[in-house]
């Protein structure tokens, strides 16, 4: 049989995914599974590693079947992952000695805020990119290493291994278990220095994390091996792997530097591709590896923005006005503009460029004449204000305008957001045809690295954009909104905390 499907894993936060994917890119069959989350105090967030890889195999295995196909007819897997999120196993036994700790996890806030106190965060910006934050994977294997029983002598004995979502799955599909990932994941674990693409001994060392501990980092774009034949009765190569924001950035084809795309989903994760050098942030944002291919690396820039549709799951599921996500678009549609009301959805603080962990919700400006309506409106914008102020601080660190927006994701399809978007931005809001470029992105990976497709411009033609949103609206009107937009971000910092407004990282 002709092998005519890549098959992507899309291992996301709160659900496993699978997508076949023909030679145009087009979606044959899909599967897709929930997952349990795990909050075992408040602050904590938890996977069973356990579930996560048997949620992966079993949508893997019905995504083909519900394509009338089976595994000899799949040319290559690409895995795209939640990133950060933190698995330790035993190599022996292949047990997980502790769940998950995902990366919403705050439990090492503190550990984290003493690294700061003792002045490591400058190191470690120059060498990881990043800001010193509990997000990253280095404070979470730590964490386990100190409070599993065991698990410290363990660890210095190589009898334990460590790996993102990417290196589990990994593990697993593979007979007696490669351990491997790739520079997009290694650069958000804080242990890669990003200018090498080593494993750093120095932060190592400052995290007491064992070397042995770790996978072997390869290119975004390979063949690392071939799975067992426990969930496909062939061989099938795992020849791509990225994590979930690196993957949309290359399903998107930003592959030119100053690209940059944004996916709306829970949150917002807005990449920029920066080029083969890891220029540093000046405005609160991370550097990263945007992926390897061959020899050749590409950067990004990278701003994340904590609430963006999970507002309009929040006017679903708390407020009860809208039933489904879909219908906050033609309640925002009942009126002209929000009247007035400004809503800061900082209900988990201010991500990028604020990184102000004490803001919290706030809603400005309510009059007796305020409905749900304007509310509604007030939500929709909010998500292209938070979208503004992280393109803007992207446009300061790379020196130039930023003329086109690539956008995609669950929101992407709010035809309200997308037009206040290129309105508020001044820019073009490019919609391709296919929004789950995450899983395409992690297809296009695999398929190069076996042959499936023949390079990035046949990849430009897959997917191209389908609809465009171009300024329209009163460009005065505009940044009156943005004005009192900042205000109220203003207010919002200050509301949980009468501290002055901070720009240091949460
Ligand atoms: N038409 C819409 N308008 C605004 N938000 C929407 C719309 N449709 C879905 N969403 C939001 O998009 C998110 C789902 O998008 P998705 O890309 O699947 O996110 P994730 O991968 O983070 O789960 C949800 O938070 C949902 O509230
Ligand atoms: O699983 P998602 O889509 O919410 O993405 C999570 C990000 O990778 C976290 O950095």
């Amino acid at each position: 049989m002709p092998q005519q499907y890549i098959l992507a894993l899309d291992q996301g936060t709160t659900s496993s995914r699978a997508i076949l994917f023909d030679r145009q890119g087009h979606i044959v069959a899909q599967a897709q599974k929930e997952f349990t989350q795990i909050f075992p105090r408040p602050g904590w967030v938890e996977h069973d590693p356990l579930e996560i890889w048997a949620t992966q195999a079993g949508v893997a295995a019905e995504a083909t079947v519900k394509a009338g196909q089976n595994g000899r007819s799949i040319a290559a897997i690409g895995i795209t992952n939640q990133r950060e999120t933190t698995i330790v196993w035993h190599r022996q036994t292949g047990r997980p000695v502790y769940n998950a700790i995902v990366w919403q996890d705050r439990r090492t806030a503190a550990f984290c805020e003493q690294l700061r106190v003792d002045g490591h965060e400058e190191l470690i910006r120059q060498k990881t990119g990043l800001v010193l934050d509990a997000y990253f994977s280095a404070s979470k294997v730590r964490w386990i290493l100190d409070n599993v029983p065991g698990a410290r002598r363990q660890a210095e004995a190589g009898e334990l291994a460590f790996g993102t979502v990417d290196s589990w799955l990994i593990w697993n599909f593979t007979q007696g278990g490669l351990h491997v990932t790739d520079v997009t994941n290694a650069s958000r674990t804080m242990l890669l220095n990003i200018h090498s693409l080593q494993w750093d001994e120095e932060l190592l060392a400052l995290f007491d994390i064992p070397r042995s501990m770790l996978p072997v980092v390869r290119a975004s774009s390979e063949v690392y091996g071939e799975t067992k034949t426990t969930v496909f009765a062939s061989k099938i190569p795992l020849a791509g792997i990225a994590g979930d924001q690196q993957a949309a950035l290359f399903g998107q084809q930003c592959t030119g530097p100053g690209m940059v795309k944004n996916t709306y989903g829970t949150g917002c994760f807005m990449l920029m591709n920066i080029g083969e050098k890891p220029r540093a942030s000046r405005h609160n944002l991370l550097t990263t590896v945007a992926w390897q291919i061959g020899n050749q690396t590409q950067y990004a820039l990278e701003g994340s923005i904590f609430m963006a549709g999970a507002v309009v799951q929040w006017l679903r599921d708390q407020l009860g006005i809208i039933r489904t996500a879909a219908e906050v678009e033609a309640l925002a549609r009942q009126v002209p503009d929000s009247g007035g009301v400004c809503f800061v959805p900082a209900f988990a603080g201010l991500g990028a460029p604020h990184w102000n962990p004490h803001a919290r919700g706030t809603l400005f400006g309510l009059t007796r004449a305020s409905t749900a309506a304007h509310i509604a409106r007030a939500a929709v914008e909010a998500i292209a204000f938070q979208t503004l102020d992280v393109l803007r601080a992207m446009q300061a660190d790379a020196d130039l305008p930023i003329r086109e927006l690539r956008v995609d994701g669950g929101a992407a399809a709010n035809e309200l957001l997308m037009q206040f978007q290129a309105d508020v931005l001044g820019a073009r809001v490019l919609r391709p045809r296919l929004l789950e470029t995450t899983a395409l992105g992690a297809a296009y990976l695999a398929g190069l690295a076996v042959g499936y497709w023949g390079g990035l411009d046949e990849l430009r033609a897959l997917n191209p954009a389908d609809t465009t949103f171009a300024p329209q609206a009163d460009r005065a009107v505009i940044d009156a909104g943005v004005a009192q937009w900042h205000r109220a971000v203003r207010a919002a910092q200050h509301w949980a905390q009468d501290v002055p407004p901070t720009a240091a990282p949460a």
